[in-house]
């Protein structure tokens, strides 16, 4: 549900913009919005009126003072409030050259009211008229900077309002519990049922527990905005550098057979199947008496400790590669174990992982495992980020979780509170958390249409 379009005061500036991108182009897009917009596209067409709606029309663009031609190009007029920030809109499409985007924008900057636009602010202006929740305004972002399919399609699905409605499906009945609660407390004297104050706190458990369901899920929906963090471990010179250039297809890395080539943390993005995926390469995990390698070593654990996959990469080529220092990872059954150099090892045994497990073989020398790495590591992304189409949407940012994470406190403080007075104040800041998800924070309109119907008096 979205919020009544608030009028604008008569000094509402008009925005302009170039929306395309910068630079050489084949098309340039410029929109206009506001008040003044369909002036604009006259000045700047010749035209007596803004053409029909919604309709590519051919216009030789001219700049208002001197009659100069400008441009050959198309112009769309989408009155407003049905326009994408609910205000008079028109869009000059012209040819995408520097010169001629220049001569547009300095035409359209000395007409009467009319204003360069800040980044976004066509956006919020939409956001103020109530064409879209604060979710969608941030899908919109998201869906801007996906950089690969799965992101587009998560991003597309929140725009559509998946998270909004879910949101405000909570909202509803939150809404709903506290209309009632204010009614036992404003018409105590009333013979309303006993049963109403019972009942009333089932819902909020209710409610409590669907809320904290959702935020009990892994947060896939943020690793696949954020891309899946991936830290390549391992003891000096198995080959951690080699084996990232080897995913990246390009030497993102120095490889060098003198153990404690990486210092610092090197990262590169990858896309797995649509997943989108930061791999680290890291120091080699030993002690050492150099003060520059003991910083390397201290980041490569600090990866580790932050990344939501742990790849540890053996070293084949040595008789033990099972090194001390990388116990703790052998020992976490969620680490994704590789031996490498597999075209040294001869015919000496694999080491044996605790539970029995065996280590992936690889070599990057010849390539054999390559490919099985890469698959077994494209499910376990994909595990980690995927939602399927059917399951709730996902939270995308820690703002959506900070959110719920504060209604569902409110609710469980709301079942503890020892009087109906504050059981409804916590109720109403649950209400204005959730709220804030969406962007949505007064909730008097649903009050008063719950209250419309509740028959109380009669
Ligand atoms: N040239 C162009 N391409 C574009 C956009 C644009 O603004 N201009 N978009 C910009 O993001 C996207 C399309 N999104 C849009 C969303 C809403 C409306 C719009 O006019 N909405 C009216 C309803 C119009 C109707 O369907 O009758 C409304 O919401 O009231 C237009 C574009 C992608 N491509
Ligand atoms: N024979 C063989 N040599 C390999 C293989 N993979 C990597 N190497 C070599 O092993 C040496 C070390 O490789 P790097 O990728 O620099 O190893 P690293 O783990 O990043 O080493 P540090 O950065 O020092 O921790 C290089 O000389 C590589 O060419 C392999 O599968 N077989
Ligand atoms: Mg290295």
């Amino acid at each position: 549900m979205l919020r009544a379009m608030p009028t604008q005061p008569p000094d509402t500036p008009t925005l302009f913009a170039l929306s395309t991108a910068p630079g050489r182009a084949g098309v340039a897009v410029i929109r206009v919005s506001g008040p003044n917009a369909g002036a604009a596209l006259c000045a700047l067409t010749g035209r007596a009126a803004p053409p029909e709606p919604r309709r590519a029309t051919r216009a030789r663009f001219r700049d208002p003072a001197t009659g100069e031609t400008l441009d050959d190009g198309l112009v769309l007029w989408f009155p407003g409030p049905a326009s994408y920030t609910g205000e008079d809109m028109a869009e000059l499409h012209g040819h995408g050259g520097r010169a001629t985007i220049r001569a547009l924008l300095d035409a359209l900057a000395v007409l009467p009211g009319l204003t360069p636009a800040e980044p976004g602010a066509f956006t919020r202006r939409a956001f103020d008229a109530g064409k879209l929740d604060l979710t969608a305004v941030e899908a919109l972002a998201d869906l801007i900077d996906a950089e690969t399919a799965a992101q587009r399609r998560q991003a597309l699905r929140q725009k559509d309002g998946a998270l909004a409605r879910l949101v405000e499906g909570w909202r509803e009945r939150l809404v709903r519990a506290l209309a009632h609660l204010e009614a036992t407390i404003d018409f105590s004297d009333e013979d309303l049922p006993e049963t109403l104050l019972p009942s009333l706190l089932d819902d909020v458990a209710a409610l409590e527990a669907d809320i904290a369901a959702h935020l009990a899920e892994p947060p896939r929906g943020e690793r696949l905005r954020d891309g899946v963090h991936v830290a390549v471990l391992g003891p000096p010179n198995a080959g951690k550098s080699s084996l990232v250039n080897a995913l990246a297809r390009r030497e993102a890395a120095i490889v060098s057979a003198i153990a404690g080539t990486t210092r610092d943390v090197v990262e590169v993005h990858l896309d797995l199947d649509g997943f989108p995926v930061v791999l680290a390469d890291t120091a080699g995990l030993r002690d050492s008496a150099d003060v520059i390698e003991q910083e390397g070593v201290r980041r490569a654990h600090a990866r580790a400790e932050a990344a939501d996959l742990r790849l540890l990469l053996l070293d084949g080529g040595v008789e033990d590669p099972l090194d001390p220092a990388v116990a703790p990872l052998v020992a976490d059954a969620e680490t994704l174990v590789v031996l490498n150099k597999t075209d040294l090892r001869g015919a000496a045994p694999f080491p044996i992982l605790p539970g029995g497990r065996a280590p992936l073989p690889l070599s990057l020398a010849t390539g054999a495992g390559l490919q099985a790495l890469l698959s077994m590591l494209t499910e376990r992304v994909r595990s980690q980020s995927e939602t399927g189409a059917a399951a709730p949407p996902a939270l995308t940012r820690a703002r959506h979780r900070h959110a719920l994470e504060e209604t569902r406190d409110a609710l469980a403080r709301a079942r503890e509170a020892p009087l109906p007075e504050l059981v409804a104040e916590d109720l109403r800041l649950a209400a204005r958390a959730l709220g804030r998800l969406t962007g949505r924070v007064d909730v008097e309109d649903l009050l008063d249409v719950i209250f419309g119907d509740f028959c109380i008096g009669k």
